[in-house]
């Protein structure tokens, strides 16, 4: 901790992905998702979504090696850029300053790695380009309104929700057990369920970012596009409805293997009083609200992130229990009514 007070964060604004085939990616990203170009380059795009007015949302660069270079949140001022580095440098952790225009289209920005060790960037400034939330005659029927949260995996959540907590981050819901073990906190800035979602397990890892349509047919047209495409592999989970959040949801992974969540109508966070909802670990509709399993995969995989040297970060191994491990019995493969005892497999699921 630090007597020194923390950036006002807004919000998560934009993140930035090595893909190793750059055309591949833009595919993805570009033709099925519909994300804008605002820029390109040999080996870089700048993306954003409709409703979007900062030059970028996500930032696809040609590299080796898939991996998550930086993920970047918008302060309220120029100033608070100033206090992120007092912050970060009294903390102790790694902190660069950047130039504007080290990154296309943000100013001034610092660069850390934060305690939990992911590449984080704080902003303020940043090109304004034209916002197309009314430019429906661009809008396919699949289309993304703006960036709504990341989701990371850290071994330690309740450490991980300490240190957002002190960054002015609050908690919106959560996944425990009885004998206190969290599995995974989601906590925000604005005002809906979270900016980001701590998740159990050995990290630091990044376990997807995820992206808001207004309307649950959008999603839906983004798994018939799959289908027309003959890549209906780039489904991972769902669609289906989430507990925790109360989103409809999509997870889709990008030709490197990257999850990418398509999500709409999570709910309002902005009163102080915000009741915070806490999960049961072993009720079944807490990830999927209509009881289906959670693939394996998605607990399992998730994305290497770099450090400001680019170079991939070591793992630390999660010591306390893995939430794949105690649910297997209740992740849509058993009913979890209280006081009705566990059935055998949820009809139509088998391991
Ligand atoms: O955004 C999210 C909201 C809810 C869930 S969960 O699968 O319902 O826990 C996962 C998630 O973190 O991707
Ligand atoms: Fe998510």
């Amino acid at each position: 901790m630090t007597s020194v007070p923390p950036p006002d964060v807004i919000r998560c604004a934009y993140a930035e992905l090595v893909v190793t085939d750059l055309a591949a990616a833009r595919w993805f990203y570009v033709d099925l998702l519909g994300l804008v170009v605002t820029a390109e380059e040999p080996d870089a795009l700048y993306l954003r979504a409709f409703e979007e007015y900062l030059h970028h949302s996500l930032v696809l660069r040609q590299g080796e090696t898939a991996a998550c270079a930086r993920l970047a949140y918008r302060v309220r001022s120029a100033a608070e850029v100033d206090r992120a580095e007092a912050y970060y440098r009294a903390l102790g952790v790694r902190v660069e300053r950047v130039p504007a225009g080290a990154t296309r289209g943000i100013g001034e920005a610092v660069r850390i790695e934060d305690p939990l060790g992911f590449p984080v960037e704080f902003f303020f400034d940043a090109e304004h380009v034209e916002r197309l939330t009314q430019r429906y005659d661009l809008h396919g029927a699949g289309a993304i309104s703006r960036l709504d949260h990341f989701n990371v995996v850290t071994p330690d959540v309740p450490a991980a929700q300490r240190y957002y907590e002190g960054l002015g981050f609050t908690v919106s819901e959560d996944i425990e057990d009885a004998a206190g073990t969290v599995y995974a906190t989601w906590m925000y800035r604005k005002p809906t369920v979270h900016d980001i979602a701590l998740t159990g397990g050995d990290g630091p890892r990044m376990h997807h970012i995820a992206f808001a349509t207004h309307e649950r047919s959008q999603i839906l047209h983004l798994c018939d596009h799959l289908g027309a495409a003959r890549r209906p592999d780039m489904i991972e989970r769902g669609p289906g409805r989430h507990g925790v959040s109360n989103a409809f949801y999509l997870y889709l992974r990008d030709p490197d293997g990257h999850r990418i969540e398509i999500y709409t109508h999570d709910y309002y966070t902005g009163d102080p009083d915000n009741p915070v909802v806490r999960w049961d670990v072993h009720d079944n509709q807490r990830r999927d609200w209509w009881g289906n399993p959670v693939v394996p995969s998605w607990y399992a995989e998730a994305s290497t992130v770099l450090d400001l040297d680019g170079t991939p970060r070591a793992l630390q191994e999660r010591t306390e229990a893995r939430e794949a491990d105690v649910t297997i019995g209740a992740d849509g493969f058993s009913y979890t009514r209280a006081g009705e005892a566990p059935r055998e497999f949820k009809l139509g699921n088998q391991v």
